[in-house]
């Protein structure tokens, strides 16, 4: 990025000198998003968790790897320093959820560490609490008065709403602290982002493309780091931002993975992505599966219902008939199509909004904005909103297009049904289009005890019995892949769905 730097600056000079015009580049980004409230009552504003929160402790949890440290059973074990517990208790936690029991006590052991635990479960602040305790014990404080700045933890993540949630996790967990995060992606005025960073920074968190842009003008020093987070890790490895990932752990002065800590977080993780992942973790990490490695979660209903391409619009007023003011996100494959259905409910006189990645950050924000505040109860979305985001009250999901991913199809259902409460999905399936994930999707169903339609039981044998898709013989891992527990993936294979996600490309950061 710096060569790309100078060599720009060096041919606007030369332009000047010679009075020549170059040509408009694309617009300078200018946009600065609203300073945040620094109320204490908006800082902790949560939602409740909900009846089935208990019945985590009935997941069964698969901890493997060499000497893994013991469990913790309540907070109190954690031995979080006074300020974070504070903050632990304003946040409405009374007791961790089984990511966090055992995810705490690993990273406070100073392991690496892969943990697989499903959507809505808590794994940010799993990672969040244990990081921020070892900062405080450290003593580390954020100076305002250098001009590299030298995190010593760097969080990253697929799309800018989700990093921005985790920035305002960390921020909330660090309330009263010493420790001060920062939240850098694209879509924002490069130079308010700068201006943030200057003003101290422990706790980086950005998406790969605006943090390798910061890294490369030289305002961000690598080598006080850490601790190193992949939020989303399979969608961080994958064929998109392995490039990306690598770029950052080669970055100079970035110290080697035997001398930091990488933590990876995701609901879902298909083997060839955890077996490069080890590349990146210390021989000896430990591999956290609560539950089944990629299932969905149990506390959604989810609900397949037989469509046409015809049919489909009608069949969304109909379910929409049913939510009423219920908060609905409708996910769609393409921006073209979340623009034409979000234009359709509007003129069938439904609130709609929508989110996807042709649209300026200042609509994204304003999109999700109207969202949580219920303004707007139905947000059309694509891929760009399947994963992380955690939004109060939403109790349906709809997959208008089903995703050609099943991993795609776990995280997009996740987005409701979190943390205990209870949620329904509505998958519109076409056979004439979507046969290729009939068997997987068959599987999450029966993995969930979720009833599984006659019809589709048929596609998925058919669709077995003909195709035998598997570009790249890829497989949908059961649990740690250096156990050899995996099953062969059929026609949603994570290469397939990287080939083939032409259409949305630039959804993510
Ligand atoms: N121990 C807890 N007690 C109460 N609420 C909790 C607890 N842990 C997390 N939460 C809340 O549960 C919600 C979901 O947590 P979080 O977003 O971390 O889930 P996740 O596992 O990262 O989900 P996803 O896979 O979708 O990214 C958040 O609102 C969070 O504040």
């Amino acid at each position: 990025f710096s060569k790309v730097d100078s060599l720009v600056k060096y041919f606007r000079r030369l332009s000047r000198s010679h009075n020549l015009t170059l040509p408009p580049g694309p617009p300078k980004v200018t946009y600065v998003p609203e300073a945040l409230c620094e109320k204490e009552s908006s800082i902790f504003a949560h939602y409740e968790s909900g009846i089935n929160f208990d019945k985590y402790d009935d997941i069964l949890v698969d901890v493997s790897g060499s000497n893994p440290p013991k469990a913790i059973m309540g907070f109190e074990e954690a031995a979080l320093c006074e300020s974070l517990n504070r903050n632990v208790s304003k946040s409405g936690y009374k007791k961790p959820t089984p990511v966090q029991k055992h995810g705490i006590p690993i990273i406070a052991a100073g392991r690496d560490l892969m943990a697989c635990a499903q959507t809505g479960s808590g794994k940010t602040a799993a990672f969040l609490l244990p990081i921020l305790q070892q900062l405080m014990v450290d003593g580390v404080a954020a100076s305002q008065f250098s001009e590299i700045q030298e995190p010593e933890v760097i969080i990253v993540a697929p799309t800018r709403e989700l990093i921005n949630q985790i920035y305002m996790e960390a921020r909330k967990f660090a309330h009263g602290t010493c420790v001060r995060p920062v939240v850098v992606y694209g879509g924002i005025s490069t130079g308010h982002t700068i201006r943030e960073i200057l003003k101290g920074c422990n706790v980086l968190c950005g998406t790969p493309g605006r943090l390798m842009d910061i890294i490369g003008r030289g305002k961000i020093g690598l080598s006080k780091l850490r601790y190193l987070v992949l939020d989303e890790a399979d969608r961080m490895l994958d064929m998109g931002f392995e490039p990306a990932m690598r770029k950052l752990v080669g970055s100079p002065g970035m110290p080697a993975k035997e001398h930091r800590q990488t933590l990876m977080f995701s609901a879902t993780y298909p083997e060839d992505i955890q077996k490069l992942a080890a590349d990146f973790l210390k021989k000896d990490y430990l591999f956290l599966a609560v539950g089944v490695v990629g299932g969905a979660c149990s506390d959604v209903e989810q609900v397949v219902v037989q469509v046409t391409k015809f049919s489909k619009r009608d069949q969304l007023l109909e379910v929409l008939k049913t939510t009423g003011s219920e908060r609905t996100m409708v996910f769609v494959e393409t921006k073209r199509q979340a623009d034409f259905i979000a234009t359709f409910l509007c003129q069938e006189k439904v609130n709609t909004t929508s989110i996807h990645g042709d649209r300026e950050q200042r609509e994204r924000e304003q999109a999700l904005g109207d969202f949580r505040s219920g303004r707007c109860p139905v947000l059309v979305a694509t891929s760009v909103a399947a994963r992380g985001l955690d939004i109060k009250d939403v109790q349906h999901i709809v997959n208008f297009d089903l995703p050609n991913n099943i991993d795609e199809y776990v995280h997009r259902i996740g987005r409701t049904g979190r943390c205990g409460n209870t949620g329904r999905a509505v998958c519109f399936f076409d056979p004439e289009a979507d046969c290729n994930l009939a068997r997987s999707l068959v599987k999450v169903l029966s993995g969930a005890q979720q009833e599984v339609p006659k019809w589709l039981e048929e596609a998925a044998f058919s669709a077995h019995g003909t195709t035998g898709f598997n570009p790249g013989g890829r497989t949908f891992a059961s649990t740690d892949s250096r156990k050899g527990g995996s099953f062969q993936r059929d026609g949603a294979s994570h290469l397939a769905a990287a080939l083939s996600s032409g259409a949305d490309d630039d959804e993510w950061e």
